[in-house]
């Protein structure tokens, strides 16, 4: 029988569920004629109707569809029954960033300047493609079997099996603009990209605080500090000098980024 262009259920086993979001949970699956290896995040209708994210799922499946970066998680296809939407996407077998961060406790300067490399790529393909709606908070940030980071963008907040509850809601990563409720554009990401370079670096966000309200005020003051906890390099501490930066429109560009010395020594090319 010729292959139908939709996908469905059947062309897939599925295996176990490798994380659980608020509209619904995803499951390692294998595409039975090629035995390619994908996860399937499954949404209910119901859920959507609740929220009313028809529109919002329908228009972010057209943008992802067009995305191909390799750091940017692959929405290979989508399909639906009466109940439930899928999406199949690319597996990123070495799950989340942050499990890893926990467990090196901080990262070495060759593998944070990777990421965060990797990072500034994927934003300006995608600010290229006038997609700004790339959420790079750290729950969204997963590595592939090669270690490679990819920016999976969940959509909405996926809560992955090991119950993470310190990020969810964190504003650690919030940008003063935001914090002030401000208009804000796509300076924000090269924030949240000082805020990510400096956890990699040291483990913690740069404004964490006993309490949310302190947060805040570090953040609107830039209260910027480097423990000596451990040895730093003076071009890391740079670089996110030249991030958090309170004034958007005077913080290093993406390109910019890419050009920095500590990045052009320590980042690995191949991402
Ligand atoms: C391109 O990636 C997406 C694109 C879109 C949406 C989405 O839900 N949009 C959406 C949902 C409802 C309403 C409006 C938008 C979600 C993702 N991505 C994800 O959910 C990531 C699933 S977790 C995972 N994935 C791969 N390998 C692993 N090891 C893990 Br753990």
């Amino acid at each position: 029988m010729a292959k139908s262009e939709e996908w469905g259920l059947g062309d897939f086993d599925i295996g176990k569920c490798i994380g659980e979001g608020k509209f619904g949970k995803v499951y390692l699956a294998r595409e039975k004629q090629s035995g390619y290896v994908v996860a399937i995040k499954v949404i209910f209708k119901a859920k959507l109707d609740k929220y009313r994210f028809h529109a919002h799922l329908r228009r972010e499946i057209e943008i992802q569809h067009g995305l191909d970066h390799p750091n940017v998680l692959r929405l290979f296809a989508w399909f639906h029954d009466d109940t439930r939407v899928f999406l199949v996407l690319e597996y990123a077998a070495k799950g989340e960033l942050y499990k890893l961060l926990r467990s090196l406790r901080h990262f070495s300067e060759k593998r944070a300047a990777t990421y965060v490399a990797s990072l500034a790529g994927a934003l300006a393909y995608c600010h290229e493609k006038h997609v700004i709606h790339r959420d790079i908070k750290p729950e969204n940030l997963l590595l592939d079997l090669e270690g490679r980071l990819k920016i999976a963008d969940f959509g909405w907040a996926v809560q992955s099996n090991s119950k993470r509850h310190t990020m969810c809601g964190t504003i650690d990563y919030l940008a003063p603009e935001m914090v002030e409720k401000k208009a804000h554009d796509h300076a924000v990401d090269n924030w949240t990209l000082g805020i990510l370079c400096y956890e990699f670096l040291y483990g913690v966000p740069p404004f964490e605080a006993a309490d949310q309200f302190d947060t805040l005020k570090r953040i609107l003051k830039v209260d910027l500090k480097f423990p000596s906890t451990h040895y730093v390099s003076a071009e890391a501490k740079d670089l996110i000098r030249k991030l958090l930066v309170k004034d958007s429109s005077k913080r290093l560009s993406l390109q910019e980024i890419l050009k920095h010395p500590w990045i052009v020594k320590n980042a690995d090319p191949s991402g």
